[in-house]
């Protein structure tokens, strides 16, 4: 971008503001500055804040008259600032910020005395923040009764260098005009459509990412059909399976519970009940009475449960009707699945260890029910199941969004990352069909527990960021990895440590840049330490809260059933 233009604008009763702005303005042009000057309500007539070519920076100052009114020769400008920011308020989305291509500082004049003190340059400041703008040096309240320049002379020491700062930041920096926007906003609300389908797959190819801590497994699933742009599925949508008991565990329920092995049986225990999860204590003593195996807080599986109590007569088949329903598991879809009938998700097999109730002091390692189903399935079985297609991604993204080539900052954990090389892919295609013509800078922070052994998609995430480098020679694009089980115990590190690092970098990259921040995590500990430290980067959770609001912070914190 040429050199910024520095807009200085007051509204005057008695003329100190002016003469302030006067004053700024003339010294601003003696430092090399190209500045121009005006009072508020020539807005639209001589100046427009909207035309994101030229304005670019603004310097404020403004006073507060009558009862905490805004100055005459503002007073247009003022209904106009309050007319928009309501709208941004009350209506959602991006286009409405009006303002968020400005980087401004304002001083406001006011007396104590007044009850209204300071009303009209605070409500000038929160508008110009509610429509998109961004605050680049303090707001100060200069106020008579203390002596205007008490806090004058130190904002006005303060401001040359937050300028220079600013007027050097706005040349690198590319913003999307609030027409696009809100076009684009428009576009996305028509081809909203979230709905769910069902199809049939079979699995066709299934390999291991990792073995080393959990075993990590990533399976193409075939369609019956291909997949166009027109489903709108997206990186980030994701399907679900509903899990079926193995034969073996379902036999040995029937065997324990001493029932007849009969068909209807087998398939109700194999696809509808999940006999595998936690006994419910209060449902069992509704149906079987006072029992001295009923303790509150028991870990007993129903298979458990019975094989611990070993019965002599067989158990009342009235306790099939408290056993919970089979529910469906997630999975993010890790493919950009257009043109192409195959589908890959990547998931972990879920272990976890519990005290073996049969032996006291031991511990045994129990598995997920969904994820130890997929694990068994094998391509050669050919086995169909249905799954249900969640299209709605929290991640969607779109070339309007990368026209402008914004950072791009990817946070995640562990098998988090799979939406995200979902992201990867898609932009990938985008830069191969020159819907989008090159890639900002993309910092891609992942935690991991150690770089030899649970580094999933490294070689395609390292191949996609040389192909990105190729199309542009001037942006970077870095991986971040952290290790929570390295092999020098003294570089154990988070993702959320990593993070922290780069602060200042992400700060610029996502406040002045208007970077993008796309963030996948399980829902623990770490989750809530990344998310706590982007609130202390962009200045708080409100503001996190705004970035979000206008789809710079896509974020989706995964529970484990
Ligand atoms: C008639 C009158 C009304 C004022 N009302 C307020 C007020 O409501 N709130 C406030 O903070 N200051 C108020 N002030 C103080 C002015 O904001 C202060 O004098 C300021 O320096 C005037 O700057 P200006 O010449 O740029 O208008 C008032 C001053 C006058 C003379």
């Amino acid at each position: 971008m040429a050199e910024p233009i520095v807009t200085f604008l007051y509204a005057s009763q008695m003329g100190n503001s002016e003469d302030i702005s006067m004053n700024l303005y003339t010294t601003a042009k003696e430092k090399g500055y190209t500045v121009e000057r005006y009072q508020f309500d020539d807005h639209l007539e001589s100046f427009d804040l909207t035309d994101i070519t030229t304005k670019r920076v603004v310097v404020i100052v403004c006073s507060s008259t009558g009862d905490g009114d805004c100055p005459d020769n503002g007073s247009n400008f003022y209904k106009y600032l309050q007319r928009h920011s309501k709208t941004a308020q009350e209506e959602d989305g991006l286009g409405n910020k009006i303002f968020r291509h400005l980087h401004y500082t304002i001083l406001g004049l006011g007396n104590s005395g007044y009850s209204s003190f300071q009303k009209s340059p605070i409500t000038v400041n929160s508008c110009f923040e509610e429509l998109g703008a961004t605050l680049f040096h303090y707001f100060a309240r200069a106020d008579e009764v203390e002596g205007l320049e008490t806090e004058i002379d130190p904002w006005i020491k303060g401001l040359w260098d937050s300028l220079a700062e600013t007027v050097e930041k706005v040349k690198n920096e590319a913003i999307v005009s609030p027409e696009e926007v809100k076009q684009s906003e428009e576009s996305k609300d028509l081809s909203d459509e979230d709905e769910d389908v069902f199809e049939r797959v079979t699995i066709c190819s299934k390999s291991y990412e990792s073995e080393e801590y959990n075993k990590v497994i990533k399976l193409e699933l075939e369609l019956e059909r291909t997949i166009s742009e027109s489903d709108n599925i997206q990186p980030g949508s994701y399907i679900s399976i509903i899990p079926k008991n193995s034969i073996e565990s379902v036999k040995s329920f029937i065997s324990v519970c001493k029932w007849d092995e009969t068909p209807h049986l087998i398939n109700r225990l194999t696809t509808e009940l999940d006999f595998l999860s936690h006994v419910n204590q209060k449902a069992l003593k509704s149906v079987l009475g006072d029992s001295e195996y009923l303790q509150e807080g028991s870990e007993f599986n129903y298979l458990d449960f019975f094989t611990f109590i070993n019965p002599e007569k067989s158990v009342n088949t009235d306790i099939l009707e408290i056993i919970p329903k089979m529910k469906s598991r997630f999975y993010s879809i890790a493919s950009d699945s257009i043109d192409t009938n195959k589908l890959e998700i990547c998931f972990k097999v879920e272990s976890y260890q519990q005290e073996d109730i049969f032996q006291k002091g031991h511990t045994i390692t129990k598995q997920g029910v969904c994820s130890s189903y997929l694990h068994r399935l094998s391509e050669e079985d050919k086995v169909e199941f249905e799954v249900k297609i969640c299209k709605k991604s929290l991640f969607n993204t779109t070339k309007k969004e990368l026209k402008y080539q914004p950072p791009l900052i990817f946070i995640c954990q562990g098998t988090a990352v799979v939406p995200l090389i979902g992201v990867l892919r898609r932009i990938k295609r985008m830069l191969d069909t020159k819907e989008i013509k090159g890639l900002g800078n993309i910092d891609f922070y992942y935690g991991i527990k150690n770089q030899a052994h649970d580094y999933l998609y490294k070689e395609e995430i390292e191949a996609l960021f040389e192909h990105f480098a190729s199309t542009n020679p001037y942006a970077s694009f870095k991986t971040h990895i952290s290790e929570s089980m390295p092999s020098d115990p003294a570089d154990k590190k988070y993702v959320d440590d990593i993070i922290n690092q780069d602060n200042e970098d992400l700060e610029y990259k996502i406040l002045v840049k208007k970077g993008t921040v796309y963030f996948c995590c399980d829902e623990n500990k770490t989750a809530k330490a990344v998310e706590n430290i982007l609130e202390e980067i962009v200045g708080s959770s409100k503001q996190l809260g705004k970035i979000f609001k206008d789809g710079r912070y896509k974020k989706e914190v995964w529970t484990r059933a």
